[in-house]
């Protein structure tokens, strides 16, 4: 934990980018793996990769590369210390302009590291510290970053498009303001302001009677 004081941003956030390749590469049924592999998916040197790894000991074998689960399991650890999750916005409206000037999500862990609009006239402007980006720069975004939530927050005939666009670029789960039934495999979580409003309408009159 000590000498972990010393590993450099850039180093800890390529860790990330690490990790989520060693998890496909695992599911892709790859047991092991070269520094090669690695550096060759995600579009760096492999000199690179084996440099960030060696702050950490020695993790793989001359010839046979790292044992992928093994290696993801350690990184975990190291870079699960303080794990945020990575959350971007998408529709920077009414509500993804109020969840990024919300505090209370970063205090419990979750990080709004963009957020992205359809509408240029709004791109380049600012909310706090982040500046809304258009939506044609995801992908970009999701090779430099690792996203692992997406907070829907564009009109109801947009969602599902922008769902299947980003499940693509390999989000793990949604946050759902628009009111509709997204279709996706991924885990989804419905925020719907009127359900809590029946819902206590429904419970005020029956008090009531
Ligand atoms: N769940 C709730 O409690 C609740 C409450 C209010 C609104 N809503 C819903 O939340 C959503 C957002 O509401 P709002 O008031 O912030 O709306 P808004 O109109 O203020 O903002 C929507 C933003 O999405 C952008 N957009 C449109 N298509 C896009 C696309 N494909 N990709 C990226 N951005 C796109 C628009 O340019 C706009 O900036 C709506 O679906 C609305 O019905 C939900």
């Amino acid at each position: 934990m000590e000498n972990q004081k010393k590993i450099p941003k850039p180093v800890i956030k390529r860790l990330g980018l690490y990790y989520r390749c060693l998890n496909r590469l695992s599911d892709e049924g790859i047991d092991f793996v070269a520094s090669k592999d690695i550096a060759e998916r995600l579009g760096i040197k492999s000199s690179q990769v084996r440099k960030d790894l060696s702050y950490f000991g020695e993790f793989g074998k001359r010839g046979v590369g790292y044992n992928t689960y093994e290696l993801m399991t350690k990184l975990e650890k190291i870079i699960g210390v303080n794990k945020y999750w990575n959350v971007i916005v998408i529709g920077a409206g009414n509500i993804g302009t109020a969840l990024v000037n919300y505090e209370g999500l970063r205090k419990e862990k979750f990080s709004i590291i963009g957020i992205f609009d359809a509408d240029r006239s709004k791109v380049g402007k600012k909310i706090g510290k982040l500046t809304i980006k258009h939506i044609s720069e995801l992908e970009d975004f999701f090779k430099k970053n690792i996203v692992e939530i997406a907070i829907i927050a564009v009109p109801e005939n947009a969602a599902q498009m922008m769902v299947e666009k980003l499940e693509n670029l390999g989000i793990k789960g949604f946050i759902n303001f628009a009111p509709i039934k997204l279709r996706t495999k991924l885990p989804v979580e419905d925020v719907d302001i009127t359900l809590s409003f029946k819902s206590l309408t429904f419970k005020i009159d029956r008090e009531l009677k």
